[in-house]
């Protein structure tokens, strides 16, 4: 099928689709639509079929349907850009749908709803778990390109995304003459050998865990340990040192709202409690195995210490008390502030995330460089032709995709501008620091694409009402930090 065919035969469904009907994690998106591409041929050779593409919209094409913006998510982010990044968008800010057509599609390998290990491949007659195949950014620039074309849009505007979309963006600025300018921000020109190190640490947490079984897990009983890990220590990377410091320090949680442990057995002996105490945080741990040497008139007679309502544990420090040994009646703490906060953004993410999306999109970064078949392996050189406007943003408390890689990428482009967003929160500074890169994509709009900003459709005021209703987010806002 020629390319012209292959666009005007995509069509659009929404979640009921077939493709999405084992997708637990479709109905977290509200209202996208979903495009239905016939055949896409992967970078991998592999050909799919009926391929789903989940986004959204705000705001309408103009008569020379050049006005596209176009938003590109992170690793766990969605079509849903109003949930990610909502603050800069509506009218009178960065992304205003009375100038724009915004667009944001949803990337392979995500749940959200694109094409991925959880939805349905109509040749197995089951979902594609492990056996979906890898899938590069280049393979999502190439297929929301053909989603793009069958909205109308001639030419995008301006493409804007952070980390993994602005791996994305800085994809699409090889298309010259389909994009007339770009915003990467906290990315990179190929992942480096830092981030595929903490993306490997963290699928080795989720093979792992004995449930992930070589990614054929059960969907009702899934991997959940080895995936709340890897977002534990993912998330360790996208933060900074300063700001857990500042955040926690050596603080207690606050125990109304996060118990220690939730399933504590009373401790019986000292070795009981030391068990307890070494446990604590072990997602497996249910019941204490057997030990003979414990096994005493006075211990349980099987060693299995069974959980009680009434822990004997210190709910003002965590630390076990009251039991035979003196020696641990004033322990120091070991339950944190800091752990509490990990453990329950890790719960919160398993609630949203599946296990071989995880690893589905991290081989995806993995296989991230512009130079690769570009014939030259220095991005200068492949990019030299790139004379586009490019601001790109970068964060200096940034540890996983460094200050230093900002400045390289602006410096490949001929027309490369950087800007810094101020922030000690490290790499989520581009999803936290709103009222920064609001300014700084305003100030770009204004020097570059001052034509569509002269024009205005003011029916997509209308459509924005709804914007500014209050909705609850799927991933959590930033919350007043003074309050742990
Ligand atoms: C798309 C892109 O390009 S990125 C995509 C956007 N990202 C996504 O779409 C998903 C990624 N999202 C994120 O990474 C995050 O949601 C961010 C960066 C946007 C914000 O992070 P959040 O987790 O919402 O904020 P924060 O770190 O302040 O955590 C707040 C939560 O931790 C809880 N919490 C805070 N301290 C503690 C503690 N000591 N113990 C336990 N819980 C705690 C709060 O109660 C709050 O809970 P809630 O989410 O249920 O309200
Ligand atoms: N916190 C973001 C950052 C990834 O770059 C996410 O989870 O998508």
């Amino acid at each position: 099928m020629d390319s012209q065919s292959l666009v005007d035969s995509i069509y659009f469904v929404d979640f009921t689709h077939p493709s999405q009907q084992e997708n637990k994690f479709i109905g977290l998106i509200p209202d996208q639509r979903i495009a239905i591409v016939p055949e896409f041929t992967l970078e991998c050779g592999e050909v799919l079929y009926d391929v789903p593409v989940a986004f959204k919209t705000w705001g309408a094409l103009n008569k020379e349907r050049n006005n596209c913006l176009l938003l590109c998510h992170a690793l766990s982010g969605s079509a849903d850009a109003a949930d990610w990044w909502g603050p800069m968008l509506g009218p009178g800010r960065a992304f205003d749908p009375t100038h724009f057509f915004i667009v944001c599609l949803n990337s392979l390998g995500s749940p959200y709803g694109s094409a991925s290990p959880v939805t349905w491949n109509s040749e197995t007659k089951s979902i594609y778990g492990p056996e979906f195949p890898l899938t590069t950014v280049r393979d999502d620039v190439a297929l929301h390109k053909l989603v793009l074309q069958r909205l109308g849009v001639e030419q995008i505007a301006m493409a804007v995304g952070g980390s993994m979309g602005g791996m994305l963006v800085l994809e699409w600025a090889f298309d010259t003459n389909y994009v007339r300018s770009i915003v990467p921000i906290s990315t990179s020109l190929r992942h480096s050998a830092w981030c595929i190190s903490w993306s490997e640490a963290q699928r080795q947490s989720i093979y792992s865990d004995p449930k992930f079984n070589d990614g054929f897990y059960d969907m009702d009983d899934q991997p959940l340990s080895g995936l709340g890990a890897a977002r534990m220590s993912a998330l360790l990377t996208y933060r900074s040192k300063c700001s857990f410091e500042r955040r926690f320090a050596r603080k207690s949680p606050d125990y109304n709202r996060h118990p220690y442990p939730d399933r504590v057995p009373t401790p019986m002996t000292p070795g009981d409690a030391h068990w307890v105490v070494h446990n604590e945080g072990n997602g497996y741990r249910r019941e204490r195995p057997s030990r003979s040497r414990d096994s005493s008139p006075e211990s349980p007679a099987s060693g299995s210490v069974k959980a009680s309502s009434t822990p004997s544990l210190s709910q003002s420090t965590g630390s076990v008390s009251g039991t035979q040994s003196p020696s641990l009646r004033r322990p120091a703490n070991t339950y944190f502030s800091a752990q509490s906060y990990l453990r329950y953004q890790a719960k919160k993410f398993v609630g949203r995330f599946d296990a071989n999306c995880y690893i589905s999109i991290t081989k995806k970064l993995d296989t991230h460089d512009v130079s690769r078949d570009r014939g030259s392996e220095d991005p200068k050189e492949v990019m030299k032709h790139l004379t586009l406007p490019v601001l790109v943003l970068g964060i200096e408390s940034d540890g996983l995709f460094t200050y230093d890689e900002q400045v390289e990428i602006a410096s490949c482009f001929p027309n490369g501008k950087l800007e810094t967003i101020i922030s000690a929160e490290g790499h989520d500074g581009f999803l936290l620091e709103f009222t920064q890169v609001n300014s700084y994509i305003q100030k770009f709009e204004e020097e570059h694409l001052g034509d569509i900003m002269s024009q205005k459709n003011a029916s997509a005021e209308l459509e924005l009402e709804s914007l500014n209703a209050q909705r609850e987010s799927v991933f959590g806002e930033m919350e007043d930090i003074t309050s742990w």
